[in-house]
């Protein structure tokens, strides 16, 4: 298990800035300060700087808690709402959210430009603005000549992808499995040893334990990240692909996975099937790729992309109708019990959550859906107010019609058949996630339905 402790090398500490203090910026300030460096953290949202100011995480992350209270602790973490405080920090990172705009693929880009441009009339000689967020390529030259023009003194610009997942953000950051550079005119022009230089500094823990360092040119380092998501996005819809498949000839998908896992050249990890991926990052992010390959004119290149999606998006619609399905055909007036409203366990986003969003659509067919969640509750109810929540998976299943487990907490997978029979009205459980053992639940005289996997 991992501490969330690192031994820190002896490094040279720094004054560093974290703009931006959501689910990453938050996070890497927080490890930034246990890396030895003195951090501000800032972010326009007075609410959330409240929360950090107190020590206390604004969202559900492990690790995070303790994390903010021992650097803070220690005085080199702060966080403000007044950009600033950034002037005289030898690196600023930007970490602001890039969420999809409203009726189109783009990313919207009002955040970043609204950072970087609050930020340059702060920025003194030698200091390096590094951006995090993930952006359309192109983006890092664009803000490096806005940088140049009005903060000609600065060392100007550099692009540092981030790969942290949540859910596992504190001990992604402190050891991450690899550093992207991306320089102005690549690793060899005079400005980009000057910024490589820098971040060696801000990273010279991970470095000392020989973390991998790829030091490439922005566009490269932008392309890198985007990449890395749409890679993830294929794997998981290539194997809920072949669980619509399974699904038509009654095999199953998690003895498929395992079979072709064993294929070193393919790999276990993220071929779980299920409902499929949400969250803030791989649905928008494959969007925003496709609608920079449309701008860039290779409009052709990313067409799979379009696939993945709607496999993607298949897999909500399915669960829907398999719930309809053994309800008789209708969700009209059914208790509907959800177990899971997070994109993912570990976490309270429900950020395009496949989880949340069965449970609307079932309500809007008329299902009587209560809802619990370990840790999404609060996000979940202010997002869609029109269904019941409980505290408890108990009182969740409550008369139930049906149970659908959509999100694979701990505490859901290692649910006993015996826990819930005596509550529910009828013995029926469809699992989203194959997170559940068939045989033992249809051996406690369940109906037991899972997407990609045998009827019985
Ligand atoms: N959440 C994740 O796991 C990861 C996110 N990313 C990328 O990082 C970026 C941020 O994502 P999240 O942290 O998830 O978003 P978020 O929405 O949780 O956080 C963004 C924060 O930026 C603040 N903000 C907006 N405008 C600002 C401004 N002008 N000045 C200061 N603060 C401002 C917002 O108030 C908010 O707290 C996105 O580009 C995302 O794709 C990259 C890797 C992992
Ligand atoms: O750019 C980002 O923000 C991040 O996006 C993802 O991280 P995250 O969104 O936290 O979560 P993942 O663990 O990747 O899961 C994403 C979604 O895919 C689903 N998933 C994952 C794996 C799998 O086998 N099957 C599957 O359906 C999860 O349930 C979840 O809804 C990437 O894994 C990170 O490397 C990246 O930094």
């Amino acid at each position: 298990m991992f501490s969330h402790r690192v031994r820190v090398a002896t490094v040279r500490s720094m004054r560093m800035t974290v703009i931006g203090c959501g689910y990453l910026g938050a996070v890497h300030a927080a490890c930034m300060a246990e890396l030895g460096h003195e951090v501000i953290g800032i972010d326009v949202d007075p609410e959330k700087i409240a929360a950090l100011q107190a020590a206390r995480a604004p969202f559900y992350e492990p690790g995070l808690p303790e994390l903010l209270e021992r650097t803070m602790a220690t005085g080199r973490l702060r966080f403000t709402t007044d950009i600033a405080e950034a002037a005289g920090s030898a690196v600023h990172f930007v970490c602001v959210g890039t969420p999809q705009k409203k009726g189109e693929f783009a990313a919207d880009m009002k955040y970043v430009d609204a950072a970087v441009d609050a930020l340059i009339p702060h920025l003194g000689a030698g200091e390096l603005v590094v951006g995090k967020s993930t952006v359309p390529v192109g983006t890092a030259a664009r803000l490096a000549s806005r940088i140049a023009d009005r903060a000609p003194d600065t060392e100007g610009l550099a692009w540092n992808p981030e790969f942290l997942r949540e859910g596992h953000a504190v001990e992604d950051t402190l050891t991450p499995d690899r550093l992207v550079y991306g320089v102005d005119g690549g690793a060899d022009t005079a400005e980009g040893k000057r910024a490589k230089a820098l971040l060696d500094e801000v990273y010279a823990t991970p470095l000392k334990r020989g973390t991998p360092l790829i030091v490439t040119d922005y566009q490269t380092a932008e392309l890198v990240k985007v990449a890395a998501n749409s890679f993830l996005a294929t794997k998981i819809s290539f194997i809920n692909a072949m669980a619509e498949l399974c699904e038509k000839v009654n095999a199953d998908i998690t003895q498929l996975a395992d079979a072709i896992g064993h294929d070193d050249r393919i790999g276990r990890k993220f071929l779980n099937a299920g409902l499929g991926f949400g969250g803030g990052c791989l649905p928008k992010d494959i969007r925003a790729f496709m609608a920079r390959a449309g701008e860039l004119g290779a409009d052709q290149t990313l067409t799979f992309l379009r696939e993945v999606d709607s496999i993607n998006m298949r897999r909500r619609i399915r669960m829907v109708d398999l719930a309809r399905e053994v309800c008789d055909g209708s969700l009209i007036g059914r208790r509907v019990a959800v177990l899971g409203a997070a994109f993912k366990p570990l976490s309270d986003d429900i950020r395009d959550s496949p989880a949340l969003n069965v449970a609307a659509q079932i309500r809007l067919q008329g299902g009587d859906v209560v809802l619990t969640d370990p840790a999404a509750l609060d996000n979940a109810r202010k997002a869609v107010p029109d269904i019941s929540y409980a505290e408890t998976v108990e009182d969740a299943v409550r008369g139930a019609d049906v149970v659908l487990l959509l999100t694979e907490w701990k505490e859901y997978r290692d649910l006993e058949p015996a826990t819930i029979s005596g509550l529910v009205k009828n013995k029926r459980i469809l699992d989203g996630r194959n997170a559940l053992d068939p045989a033992r639940w249809r051996a406690a005289g369940w109906t037991y339905r899972a997407l990609g996997r045998p009827r019985a």
